[in-house]
């Protein structure tokens, strides 16, 4: 459904994305992993569509990405930043609403199915009690809680989501990455965490110095070797429960 071809992203003068290609069909859920700086943003921003690649091309459907309307992209693709503004004093509830505005305009009446979806993704995300708070006066994992509903209220084909385990505990981290998988949902998002991005993620695209170094299934995109290489720590792969796990040391 999504397709980067030959993309180059630059901040200034500096390509920090070198002709990168990848397809995301629909139902994978692909970890973006890689160390710090190896350009796992600015790969997930392209593919949103919020930045222009200085080359190449991004196309959603066979159709040129940058083309698209905001309203149109946001049909297909739902996007959580890394790190939001989101010390704003807007209620939890009306940041929920904006996910269903999306892709249907600012002058979206909202209606009782969208109520139904807002009261849906808030007990799924238990934000049933805090919906009347305003962003500021929540937690960091329950604002990311916030927008990583908001993303899901969206109903769109695929989420794009920027290390969106970040501010969440161990049971919300797994909560979140079951969903997706459960759901069957289509999904690209960039995770630190290799455990969690071989047990949940179909594939796996680890990056450095803004190249592909592997792209594949998750226990030959994360072998031992190769991890040990990119990161520069000594790793093992360990099998528990009938899966790889890559303990340090
Ligand atoms: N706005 C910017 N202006 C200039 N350089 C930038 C900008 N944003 C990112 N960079 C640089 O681009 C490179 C890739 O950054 P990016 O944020 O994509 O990496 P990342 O893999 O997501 O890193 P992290 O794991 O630290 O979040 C880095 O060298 C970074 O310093």
């Amino acid at each position: 459904m999504l397709e980067a071809e030959d993309v180059v992203v630059a901040h200034g003068r500096r390509r920090v994305i070198e002709d990168l290609s990848f397809t995301l069909r629909r139902g994978e859920r692909v970890a973006v992993v890689g160390p710090n700086g190896a350009g796992k943003t600015s790969l997930l921003r392209a593919l949103a569509g919020l930045s222009r690649p200085a080359g190449g091309r991004v196309r959603l459907h066979g159709r040129d990405l940058h083309r698209l309307r905001e309203r149109e992209r946001a049909r297909h693709l739902a996007f959580v930043a890394q790190d939001e503004h989101t010390d704003l004093p807007y209620r939890a509830r009306d940041v929920l609403l904006l996910g269903r505005s999306a892709g249907r305009g600012d002058w979206h009446r909202y209606d009782g199915d969208d109520h139904a979806v807002i009261a849906e993704v808030a007990e799924r995300w238990e934000l049933t009690g805090l919906l009347d708070r305003t962003l500021d006066a929540l937690s960091g994992g329950e604002r990311r809680r916030v927008l990583l509903a908001r993303a899901f209220a969206q109903d769109a084909e695929a989420v794009l989501l920027d290390e969106p385990t970040n501010h969440l505990d161990l049971r919300h981290q797994h909560a979140l990455l079951a969903h997706l998988r459960d759901t069957g949902a289509t999904a690209v998002l960039t995770l630190h965490d290799l455990d969690l991005a071989a047990a949940y993620c179909t594939r796996v695209l680890l990056l450095q110095h803004g190249r592909v170094l592997a792209d594949g299934e998750p226990e030959a995109a994360l072998s031992a070797t190769r991890v040990s290489e990119v990161y520069g720590v000594p790793v093992t792969a360990v099998h528990v429960g009938g899966r790889a796990r890559i303990l340090v040391g």
